[in-house]
């Protein structure tokens, strides 16, 4: 199993890296990329920890040989937002960067599962199917943008607030990743119930949660080491689904013929080729409803953008 992390440099692709080399299946390569020069050096520093995971770095313009026989690329190279900023204001620099992987990727590893971390990740998706599109290697099933920290929040935020063991809390949050396209849905939280108050509330400290850590960190960036947490479950999901375990269910925005956009959030059933069936996200509340409904433009906006971008 051989797992690409692009953007490896960076406060995301560190934490990401460190998860992995503890966590991946004894045997795998890891493999790490960015511009900045000292990600052969990141690499060097995590090949001291004692597991059977072999790590390799790689610096400068060209992504190439870190995508050689890559199973996963997660992808979180880019910048990040500071305070006052949207996630959409990275458009501008990130939109260039994640098309100009992707085309690597288009090339070297058509088939892998890509996760795409980089903001925003409702238009960078978007963008990334275009370019594969354009290359004659689109896959649906093997294109993912990460939301997983949604899920993590969601179920920290849950837990905290009803007392509850956090390892029991089960959430799907769907929609996209920013603002009011993030829909965590409470109503199918099992064993609790939420006021109206409390539904509000939480929806909303879920939406602002990247704001929350973007304003903490005053200026110094956004959520990084949270991320690399949520990257590392959702790449070794996409892991053990291709090494055929069962049952590996996880939300992600995806391409999957959601009768709402083009990419939703949903879960998704995975495995040894990525998607192997769009689960139904079930029944939601007339608030969850009417949130969703009222995303969708917003949604189809974004995803119109990355569209264009490419076109
Ligand atoms: N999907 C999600 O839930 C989340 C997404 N993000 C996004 O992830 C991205 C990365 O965030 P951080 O790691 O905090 O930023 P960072 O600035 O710490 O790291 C980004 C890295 O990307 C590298 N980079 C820039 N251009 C590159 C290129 N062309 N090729 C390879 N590497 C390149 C930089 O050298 C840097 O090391 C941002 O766009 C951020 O908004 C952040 C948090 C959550
Ligand atoms: O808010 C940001 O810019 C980073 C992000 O996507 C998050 O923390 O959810």
């Amino acid at each position: 199993m051989k797992v690409a992390v692009l953007g490896a440099a960076g406060g995301i692709g560190q934490a990401l890296a460190l998860l992995l080399k503890t966590q991946l299946p004894a045997g795998s390569q890891l493999s790490l990329y960015d511009i900045a020069p000292v990600t052969p050096g990141v690499a060097v520093d995590l090949s001291h920890i004692p597991t059977a995971v072999e790590i390799k770095g790689f610096a400068g313009e060209d992504p190439t040989p870190a995508l050689v026989g890559a199973d996963v690329v997660l992808i979180s190279a880019g910048v990040a937002r500071k305070p006052g900023m949207d996630r959409s204001d990275l458009f501008n620099i990130n939109a260039g960067i994640v098309r100009n992987l992707i085309e690597k990727v288009a090339v070297t590893c058509p088939k892998a599962l890509v996760g795409i971390i980089t903001n925003p990740v409702n238009t960078t998706v978007a963008i990334a199917a275009e370019v594969l599109k354009k290359a004659g290697v689109y896959d649906k099933n093997r294109l993912f943008g990460v939301t997983t920290l949604d899920v993590i929040r969601s179920e920290t935020f849950i837990a905290e607030l009803k007392g509850l063991n956090v390892a029991d809390v089960k959430i799907n949050v769907i929609g996209g990743h920013s603002g009011v396209t993030i829909l965590p849905l409470l109503s199918q939280v099992e064993g609790v119930t939420f006021s109206d108050e409390e539904v509000a509330s939480l929806t909303k400290r879920i939406q602002n949660a990247g704001t929350e850590v973007v304003e903490a960190k005053a200026g110094g960036g956004s959520a990084t080491l949270s991320m690399g947490q949520a990257a590392c479950r959702f790449g070794m999901s996409l892991v053990r689904g291709l090494q055929g375990e069962a049952n590996i269910v996880e939300c992600a925005y995806v391409d999957g013929g959601s009768e709402h956009a083009e990419f939703f959030a949903q879960p998704v059933l995975l495995g040894k080729n990525g998607i192997e069936k769009v689960l139904p996200y079930g029944e939601v509340s007339a608030f969850e409803a009417n949130a969703r409904d009222s995303m969708l433009d917003t949604l189809k906006g974004d995803i119109k953008l990355g569209v264009d971008f490419v076109k």
